[in-house]
């Protein structure tokens, strides 16, 4: 009998595909794999109610507390306060505690980013590595295509520009360079000169709350090898 299988869920936001993840574990379809922890980035992050909602776990670790007591003009004290919520994050996630180690806190096995809108630095990805914890994240576009923000935006302007016939989503492994990680499922969709912007990001959120199941079990997989 294989043991349980944890995945912390980071967000930022509407938590629809965090949703996908909960109904998905919920119908067996992840296994023994469910979502033991949510992390979100902002604290009115609707993904935190459906965590509750399920008597999920949740903590919201914020950038902008870290900022507090920086000026913006200073630029230096920023990028320290930058790396040390990276380094928090990671504390927070392999060990329970931005303190260190708590004691019966039950580590993930997978972290999956799922709509988390802050790059990870190297400070947060080197702890997560040493631990052999893998991070996936769940991005809006083809690999190499649009990487950052805005992504669905971005390819439905460039269909309507006539620059490219198809879009599409992607779940990759996160690595330093933003969204360049190697991808574990890509999903295509056509690019159409007669549809609105928001009948694309409608298509784009469907195959994102079936990618991110299925990408999810294809990360849990290699984890069980
Ligand atoms: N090191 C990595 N970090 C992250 C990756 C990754 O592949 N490697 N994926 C992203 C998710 N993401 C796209 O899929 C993404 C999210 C946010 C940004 C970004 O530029 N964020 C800005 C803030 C933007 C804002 O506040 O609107 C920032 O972090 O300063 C890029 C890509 C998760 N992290
Ligand atoms: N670059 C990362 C990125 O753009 N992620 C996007 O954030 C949204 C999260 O939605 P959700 O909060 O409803 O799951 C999703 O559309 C996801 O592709």
């Amino acid at each position: 009998m294989s043991r349980e299988l944890n995945i912390l869920v980071l967000i930022s936001g509407s938590g629809s595909n965090l949703q996908a993840l909960i109904d998905a574990s919920a119908k067996g379809l992840l296994g023994h794999a469910r979502i033991h922890r949510v992390i979100s980035s902002l604290a009115d992050a609707y993904g935190l109610t459906r965590a509750a909602n399920h008597q999920i776990p949740s903590q919201v670790h914020r950038l902008k507390e870290y900022y507090a007591s920086i000026p913006k003009e200073d630029k230096e004290g920023r990028k320290a306060a930058r790396e040390q919520f990276n380094t928090d994050l990671a504390n927070i996630v392999v060990h329970g505690s931005k303190h260190g180690s708590v004691a019966d806190y039950v580590r993930p096995d997978l972290v999956v980013c799922a709509g988390w809108m802050l790059i990870l630095s190297p400070a947060f990805l080197n702890v997560v590595a040493e631990v052999n914890l893998p991070i996936i994240n769940l991005h809006p576009a083809l690999p190499g295509a649009f990487d950052g923000t805005h992504a669905i935006d971005r390819a439905w302007q460039a269909g309507q520009d006539g620059l490219i016939t198809e879009g599409g989503v992607m779940i990759h492994k996160v690595i330093v360079e933003v969204d360049r990680g190697e991808p574990l499922l890509v999903k295509k969709l056509d690019l159409r000169k007669d549809e609105t912007l928001e009948q694309y990001e409608e298509r784009v959120h469907s195959t994102e709350h079936v990618a991110i199941v299925e990408g999810t079990k294809l990360a849990l997989d290699e984890v069980k090898l």
